[in-house]
């Protein structure tokens, strides 16, 4: 039997841009906006924050995207979830998609952790027999005790993220989306949610993760990608690309010192 390469991938991304487009009021000085009562002049900004990346990643990787702010991870990830379109290429994705992306994004803060679960499994594509069978299991994993019937806004970062890392692992995702997971967490849960991201991923699931701990990336992935500018830099082993990316960053500081100087 033959498979196809789209069969075999979870994702094929294939020269895909994304530049964003965003109208403001430029004040050049204080003086000139006293004189124009405040009213600046109408600037268009572009920003090219993903420029012409192409890579594919077949089922069942771990892979990891590293890069300094503003490379561009998050769009991608964005692009990858079907949030965003891109301006230019093409996105493939084969398989159920779940997604961390920001801090409870499609959560309600005015709902209860518990209307926010089945607001979640909703929105993810479940039955709502699907989510009762797994509230329970979603529940204990956020060990948010008697929060789970408080609303939203009454949590701390935190217990959110905690709800929301439960909510988006507990989908049965073939693909895994996950932005900064595991900054809000504690210690604790930290450990707790990299042994179920292994354990996801040990089950031939797919995961990528964007994240600015490259130890997290080390332990968790087997492949990584580097983007800086919006362009990739570099694909290859976790250890492959960590390794650049910090020879990248201390050439970097090695040149302001110099400039320093
Ligand atoms: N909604 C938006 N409108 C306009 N520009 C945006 C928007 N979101 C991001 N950008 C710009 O796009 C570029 C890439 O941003 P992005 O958030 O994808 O980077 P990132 O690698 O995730 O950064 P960080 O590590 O800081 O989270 C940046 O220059 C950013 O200013």
């Amino acid at each position: 039997m033959t498979t196809t390469p789209a069969a075999t991938n979870a994702v094929v991304v294939e020269n895909v841009s994304l530049t964003y487009r965003t109208t403001f009021e430029r004040v050049p000085t204080f003086k000139t906006a006293l004189v124009r009562f405040g009213r600046g002049e109408r600037a268009v900004k572009e920003v090219q924050a993903v420029q012409d990346v192409s890579f594919e990643v077949p089922h069942g990787n771990a892979i990891g995207i590293i890069g300094a702010n503003g490379a561009g991870k998050s769009t991608l990830m964005r692009m990858i979830a079907g949030i965003l379109p891109p301006t230019k290429g093409r996105i493939q994705v084969n398989g159920r998609v779940s997604t961390l992306l920001a801090l409870g994004v499609g959560f309600n803060a005015a709902l209860s952790g518990r209307e926010n679960v089945v607001l979640g499994g909703l929105a993810a594509g479940l039955s709502r027999k699907e989510i009762q069978a797994r509230y329970e299991e979603i529940a204990d994993f956020a060990e948010l005790g008697e929060f789970i019937d408080m609303p939203m806004r009454t949590y701390s970062s935190g217990m959110f993220q905690r709800l929301a890392f439960s909510v988006a692992v507990h989908m049965d995702p073939d693909i895994l989306l996950i932005d900064e997971a595991l900054s809000a967490g504690d210690a604790k849960f930290k450990q707790k949610a990299a042994a179920k991201m292994k354990d996801l991923v040990t089950n031939a699931r797919t995961m990528f993760l964007v994240s600015h701990a490259l130890s997290s990336v080390r332990d968790l992935c087997n492949d990584a990608l580097w983007l800086h500018k919006g362009k990739l830099m570099m694909r290859g082993t976790p250890n492959e690309v960590i390794e650049a990316y910090n020879t990248f960053l201390k050439v970097g500081e090695d040149a302001f010192s110099l400039e320093d100087l």
